[in-house]
């Protein structure tokens, strides 16, 4: 009989399929491991932005977590989109509560299309009561820039800003190059002792919605399957690649999402 390792992501509903939960379980599908979610809000969004939000209630939120860690287990767990402190706050205590291990936290704050998918002037909650939970936070460029309070125009500005983030508590820091100018992007790794760069050539396409939620994802389901860090960083690096390379050219006038149905079950 098989067993599945389970994942669980809290991130927010993408009508359009190319990011959040969609994307994210997608991506767990694509792994093998058995996907569950806790659903943060509720997005109208297709490939060229978003029209509308519904915020689920924090208590709401808190309960899926609380269903699906009672019953089912969670070996490691991703997080997206968090709108607003409250939202924060819930799943905070959430995470305490379920004693949740193998947080990975994409600190989402504004989607590809420019709207902002976390209430602005609230990502120091996110800061300061999510960042010393995770055993892995994966922010972007301007995410780092913010949550980092320094500007990244250079590789030694990357190492200097993924510093001053692991100061905030985290255990692991993948500082993401995915908006850096350049043929090549480097994203890099910092475990609090060595720093680990993973380096590819950047693909000239607009279909890159949902990048950072697949990547986060793919790391999670690797983290699960018993994978160490850097080992999970590069697999669902190859992972992310493969599916921006292979990426559908007909889904949307605008951003289009990634190919998620890669078979990566055997890649270890
Ligand atoms: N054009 C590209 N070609 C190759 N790799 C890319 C490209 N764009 C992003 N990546 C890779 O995808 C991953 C996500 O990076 P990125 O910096 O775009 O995250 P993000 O901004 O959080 O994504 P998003 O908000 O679009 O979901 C990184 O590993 C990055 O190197
Ligand atoms: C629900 C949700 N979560 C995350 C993103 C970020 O993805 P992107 O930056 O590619 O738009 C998004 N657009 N929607």
């Amino acid at each position: 009989m098989k067993r599945l390792f389970k994942t669980i992501t809290i991130a927010g509903s993408d009508s359009g399929g190319g990011a959040g939960v969609q994307a994210d379980i997608k991506t767990f599908q694509a792994f093998d491991v058995y996907g569950m979610s806790a659903i943060t809000a509720i997005t109208s969004q297709n490939t060229t932005g978003v029209s509308s939000v519904m915020n689920v209630s924090p208590n709401v939120i808190y309960d899926q977590i609380a269903m699906v860690s009672k019953d089912i287990g969670i070996d490691a767990c991703k997080i997206g989109m968090l709108a607003n402190t409250e939202v924060i706050d819930a799943v905070f205590k959430a995470l305490v509560d379920f004693k949740i291990q193998n947080i990975v936290l994409d600190p989402v704050m504004v989607a590809k299309s420019g709207d902002y998918l976390l209430r602005r002037g609230d990502e120091n909650s996110l800061v300061k009561k999510l960042l010393p939970l995770c055993f892995l936070v994966t922010p972007n460029i301007p995410e780092a820039e913010l949550i980092s309070q320094t500007s990244i125009k250079t590789k030694e500005d990357m190492i200097n800003s993924i510093l001053e983030i692991k100061s905030l508590g985290p255990k692991n820091v993948l500082l993401k190059g995915g908006h850096m100018q350049g043929d090549f992007l480097t994203d890099i790794l910092y475990d609090g002792i060595d720093f680990y760069e993973f380096t590819s050539k950047k693909v000239n396409s607009k279909n890159t919605h949902g990048t950072g939620c697949t990547l986060s994802a793919a790391i999670t389901a690797s983290l699960a399957r018993g994978n160490s860090l850097y080992e999970a960083v590069k697999i669902a690096k190859k992972y992310t690649l493969e599916a921006i390379k292979k990426a559908p050219t007909n889904i949307g006038q605008g951003h289009g999402p990634l190919y998620h149905n890669l078979n990566f079950s055997k890649v270890n």
